[in-house]
């Protein structure tokens, strides 16, 4: 445990990792930063960054010319940390049953048995929870000191969220854990009590909008249409209860339910904001759930996340939101088979390995699968799985030529024999040196509830520390501090098909998004990105 601040004089004096100056920083700090460039007050951390960057610009001689380039930003972190809750549309899926128990299982310590001896409960998956971040060297070893990524800033913990959500199926919570096949049945008698007593609101079901073959689930329903606001006013007022039935300072949403066909983008329909709006009143078809979901959460000021393919952010979506600087961010959960390939894809390209095709198929045999067994549900999932490669085969042009890129195939298939633990089949072939080829073929099980659920729980802690992150340029007056854009792209480590602000690049390479969370996060307490170049290490 590195000391802090008030060790400051028993670190510097048996040289760990000293930390000097007089910031003021309590006992639950596992670090603090002791530079002129950072303060902590009793309510926020506030630091001058320099955010160096390179600028290219084509020379003279059509040679390109790389000029270094400085900005200097405030930035202002809210230390408070506050009661939130999530709430999940399709709270009682697998997905939304499972989270809810992993909770309850971390939050009470539950330990239970298995096969293979007893089991306690972690957050395993979850990069904020389960994984570590270097902070610096230790000034008298050189080794790394590394701190549980959630140390990084003041999170939310997830043992304390609240959960609740809508399903527009009525099983409880409990029944609905029965019914996803995913946990232990020693783990499930231990929560399920309290399970039992979470019932998912009533939602809003537009059947066109996913598979038919979920009608039978629905069974708890908002009734009447979206005209007339009606289904927006509702959500608004579910969470607004939400809200003050479990005296939350904030609400986070997410959508964990099932994957909707693409909304088309029509003119005039949802282009933009004001049409958006316009459609929503008069009850026009071609305006989805989860875009409805999306408007009462945008005029809510609640973030709102989407863990599925469809395009749920059609643009008057993203005008709206940022209209009323209101987060949201997607799509679609990445969390096994994509994963693996938004960093194999990366290694193999970096590496200079002309990856030629990619075949990627899966069978599963969950009630996810049994949605995406429809065409149209099916398709926005083949783009979400497809694009992931996009961005590294368009940054290496020694390997392909403009417009030139792999192979690449997606195939999902409906097998209800292997239920919630979904099996991957991958083929990677690459063209390597002189003519040779690489083979990679890869069978990766899957169990793809316990393997999204950490990624909800992210999505949940990285959204709300992003709304008490506020920035502004040095040279702004105190009162330009803002938010980030409403587009949060920093989530697209958790995301297959990562969102980000008009006109700004995708990045799906993981390396790269993972680095992306570190160093805005490590920026907000006034440390330089991490670079690994470790100097210290080679010049001596
Ligand atoms: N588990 C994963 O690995 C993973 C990864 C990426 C994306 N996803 C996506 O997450 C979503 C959920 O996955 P899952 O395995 O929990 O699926 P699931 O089918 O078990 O759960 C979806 C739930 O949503 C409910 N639902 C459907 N329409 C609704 C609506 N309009 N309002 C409220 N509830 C509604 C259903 O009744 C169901 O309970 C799917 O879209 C899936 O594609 C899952
Ligand atoms: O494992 P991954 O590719 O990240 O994502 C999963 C797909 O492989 C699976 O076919 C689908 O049913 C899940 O919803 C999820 O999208």
């Amino acid at each position: 445990m590195a000391p802090h601040a008030e060790d400051a004089s028993a670190g510097s004096a048996n040289g760990g990792v000293g930390i000097q100056g007089t910031t003021p920083a309590t006992a639950k700090d596992l670090f603090v930063v002791s530079s002129p460039n950072v303060e902590y007050t009793d309510d926020f951390i506030k630091t001058k960054y320099t955010y160096r960057t390179t600028a290219v610009s084509q020379g003279p001689n059509g040679n390109y010319v790389a000029v270094p380039k400085e900005t200097l930003y405030d930035f202002k972190v809210d230390r408070k940390i506050p009661k939130v809750g999530v709430m999940l549309v399709g709270w009682g899926g697998n997905n939304g049953s499972t989270v809810t128990a992993g909770i309850i299982a971390n939050k009470r310590g539950l330990v239970w048995d298995t096969k293979d001896g007893t089991q306690g409960a972690n957050y395993y998956g979850s990069v904020i929870m389960g994984s570590t971040t270097k902070l610096g060297t230790d000034s008298a070893t050189g080794n790394d000191i590394n701190i549980p990524f959630h140390d990084l800033l003041p999170m939310v913990h997830p043992n304390d969220l609240v959960v609740g959500g809508w399903d527009i199926s009525s099983l409880d919570l409990a029944s609905a854990m029965d019914r996803a096949c995913v946990l232990q049945p020693s783990l499930k008698s231990l929560v399920r009590k309290e399970l039992a007593t979470m019932k998912p609101l009533p939602s809003i079901y537009y059947p066109d909008f996913i598979a038919a073959n979920q009608e039978e689930r629905a069974d708890n329903l908002i009734p009447g249409t979206k005209a007339s606001n009606a289904h927006v006013e509702q959500i608004r007022k579910d969470i607004q209860n939400f809200k003050a039935e479990n005296s939350l300072d904030k609400v986070i949403v997410q959508w964990t339910a099932n994957t909707e066909r693409f909304a088309d983008i029509l003119e005039g329909v949802n282009d933009t904001a004001d049409n958006l709006l316009k459609s929503i009143e008069n009850g026009h078809d071609e305006v989805s759930p989860s875009t409805v979901f999306a408007v009462a959460c945008i005029q809510e000021g609640v973030p709102f996340i989407n863990g599925s393919p469809q395009n749920t952010f059609v643009p008057g979506a993203i005008q709206l939101a940022e209209r009323h600087n209101a987060f949201i961010g997607g799509d679609d959960f990445k969390s096994g088979q994509t994963k693996m390939k938004s960093a194999l894809v990366d290694f193999l390209i970096s590496a200079g390995i002309k990856l030629t095709s990619i075949a990627s198929y899966n069978h599963l045999g969950n009630n996810d699968g049994m949605n995406l067994s429809s065409q149209r549900q099916f398709r926005s999932k083949e783009i979400s799985k497809s694009n992931v490669v996009d961005d590294m085969v368009a940054a290496n042009t020694v390997l392909y030529k403009e417009g030139e890129h792999p192979d690449h195939t997606v195939v999902i298939k409906y097998m209800p024999a292997v239920g919630d633990d979904k099996r991957a089949l991958d083929e990677y072939y690459a063209e390597i040196f002189l003519g040779g080829h690489q083979t990679i073929s890869i069978f990766n099980v899957c169990e793809d509830s316990l393997l999204a659920s950490p990624l909800i729980i992210d999505l949940v802690l990285v959204a709300e520390m992003m709304t008490r992150i506020q920035w502004k340029t040095h040279a702004d007056e105190a009162d330009k501090f803002a938010g980030f854009h409403s587009v949060l792209s920093i989530l697209s480590y958790m995301l297959k098909a990562p969102m980000t602000p008009t006109g700004t690049p995708v990045i799906n390479a993981l390396a790269k998004q993972r680095a992306a969370l570190t160093n805005i996060f490590r920026a907000c307490v006034g440390l330089e990105p991490e670079n690994d170049m470790t100097l210290e290490h080679k010049l001596f």
